[in-house]
């Protein structure tokens, strides 16, 4: 895997009704490979930035360019192609399936990209590793920890290998150790695997450690 090289140019955004917009002529460029946390005030946009370059949302004017590939907007299909080829996806709470193990739910993304590939499960053991789980693969996630059930999550976006990894706020629900522990697990994922990485997050101490802070509103 291959991180892709993300450029945002003079993005604008309004939310049907809102007064203000969200973005009015936002541009960024992110090296290929990179970790960028993404910090601002509640409401300014982060969430928002992150769906539109996995392009679920609209917006009204400016480009998305992930790998020379523009992000496709507006069109279900496409944006849908687009996310299962580059991105992974992570959010405050990892929505791991209930009535599947660990290992099902990371090979889930894979089943749904037309069966695990050769070495699917292997990839997948490796991965658990990587995030301390190594032996857990068979636990269905009611019996995970909240920073275990995180780190499935993280691996759960990685295991298609995207380029682009956007993360909302995954250590969001843990205590601070425990955030400390997973983000921990989330640099060694990112220095092994190399995805462009957006974070989003409000902790100024785990936003040092990333390459580039991102700073949304100032
Ligand atoms: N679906 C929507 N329809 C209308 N307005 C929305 C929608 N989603 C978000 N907004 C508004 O757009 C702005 C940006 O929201 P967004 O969720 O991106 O902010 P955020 O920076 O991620 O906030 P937080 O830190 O609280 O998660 C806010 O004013 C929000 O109320």
């Amino acid at each position: 895997m291959s991180g892709l090289a993300l450029s945002i140019r003079d993005l604008h955004k309004t939310y049907a009704g809102a007064e203000h917009p969200v973005f009015d002529g936002f541009s960024l460029e992110v090296e290929a490979g990179s970790l960028c946390a993404v910090m601002g005030v509640s409401g300014v946009g982060k969430t928002t930035l992150l769906n539109c370059i996995a392009g679920l949302d609209r917006w009204e004017g400016g480009s998305i360019n992930a790998g020379g590939q523009e992000v496709p907007m507006g069109r279900p299909e496409a944006s849908a192609l687009f996310r299962r080829a580059h991105v992974g996806l992570a959010f405050q709470q990892p929505h791991l399936l209930p009535e599947f193990t660990v290992e099902e739910n990371l090979l889930m993304p894979l089943r749904i990209a037309g069966g695990p590939e050769p070495g699917g499960h292997a990839w997948v053991e490796e991965l658990l590793e990587t995030v301390g789980l190594g032996g857990l693969g068979g636990r269905l996630p009611s019996t995970l920890s909240g920073g275990q059930a995180a780190r499935a999550g993280l691996a759960r976006a990685l295991v298609r290998r995207p380029g682009l990894w956007l993360l909302d706020e995954p250590t969001g629900n843990l205590d601070p150790e425990t955030a400390l522990e997973v983000f921990e697990f989330l640099l060694k994922l990112h220095r092994e695997l190399r995805p462009t990485t957006l974070l989003v997050t409000h902790n100024p101490a785990l936003a040092e450690r990333c390459g580039r802070i991102v700073r949304l509103g100032a």
